[in-house]
């Protein structure tokens, strides 16, 4: 058995996942997640999982800046030195999908791996990628696989981090279920209607737009935002799925098994 293992290090969190090579899409032998403060804790995860199983190849999108790629860059050569260890990045083509950013490597590589995912996960719609973490990000994928591009929004958090921080009156809001009604009767509820309704509607105005049959919603804010979301009037499904960054480094790796 081979092992591969993938990384999602975004602006909150730094998720994994380990693969059998042989494995379908997004079936996974381990998996975890830690804040950026918990590199011990990483340690601690890999050393276990790579005690059953050492990864041969690693694939990791990170967003979050060179410190956290020192981090990871440390632990692997220390928990996996056999491994080879790629720093995925966006790029004008992968795994079948076309990149349409006019400059294709400033497209955050996070953002193209769940293009690549989403495409993956429904070969030849028309789709939109809703990644809801720190940021949300809003993308358009074509039925001819072509990134076509998208949105960025502050995520839940910072939107609700944002009003707390710049106003004398407003409390910090824990994230929490859909109010009933958009017209609140209190001050937390108003907040987390206007928070939810600004996520929602950008997603939806975009579903709309791009005439996509499917929106797939993921990110560690996904749970409180896909309750919201109405297909356009034409119709259309939406899919809940755990990590779809995850899933578009392991298509990557899928895609190009056994050519290189
Ligand atoms: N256990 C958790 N830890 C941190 N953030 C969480 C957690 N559960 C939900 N969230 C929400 O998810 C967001 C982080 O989601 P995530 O997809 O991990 O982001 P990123 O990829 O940017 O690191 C936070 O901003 C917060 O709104
Ligand atoms: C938009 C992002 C900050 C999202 O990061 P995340 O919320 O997943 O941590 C990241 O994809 C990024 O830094 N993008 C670069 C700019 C761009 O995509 O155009
Ligand atoms: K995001």
């Amino acid at each position: 058995m081979t092992a591969w293992l993938l990384v999602d290090a975004g602006n909150t969190r730094i998720k994994w996942a380990l693969a059998d090579a042989g494995a379908p899409l997004a079936s996974w032998l381990a998996e975890g997640a830690v804040l950026h403060a918990g590199a011990g804790e990483l340690a601690a995860q890999w050393r276990a999982a790579f005690g059953a199983l050492a990864p041969a190849r690693v694939l990791v999108a990170n967003v979050a800046g060179a410190a956290v790629r020192e981090a990871l860059a440390g632990l692997l050569a220390g928990l996996a030195p056999q491994a080879t260890v790629e720093w995925f990045a966006s790029t004008p083509r992968r795994a079948g999908l076309a990149n349409g950013y006019r400059n294709p490597t400033q497209l955050g590589c996070d953002r193209f791996a769940a293009a690549i995912g989403a495409r993956a996960l429904a070969p030849g719609r028309q789709l939109i990628v809703a990644n809801c973490g720190t940021a949300t990000t809003v993308d358009g994928v074509s039925a001819a696989g072509v990134f076509v591009g998208g949105m960025i929004l502050p995520g839940l958090g910072l939107m609700a981090s944002a009003l707390a921080r710049n106003t004398a009156q407003l409390p910090q809001v824990a994230p929490g279920a859909v109010p009933s009604s958009p017209f609140a009767d209190n001050t937390d509820d108003a907040i987390l209607a206007g928070i939810l309704s600004a996520q929602a509607g950008a997603i939806e105005r975009a579903w709309r737009r791009h005439g996509a049959v499917e929106c797939i919603i993921s990110g560690g804010a996904a749970a409180y935002i896909a309750p919201m979301l109405a297909p356009p009037p034409g119709g259309g499904a939406l899919r809940h799925v755990d990590n779809i960054v995850m899933i578009g480094l392991h298509a990557v790796l899928r895609a190009e098994d056994g050519m290189c």
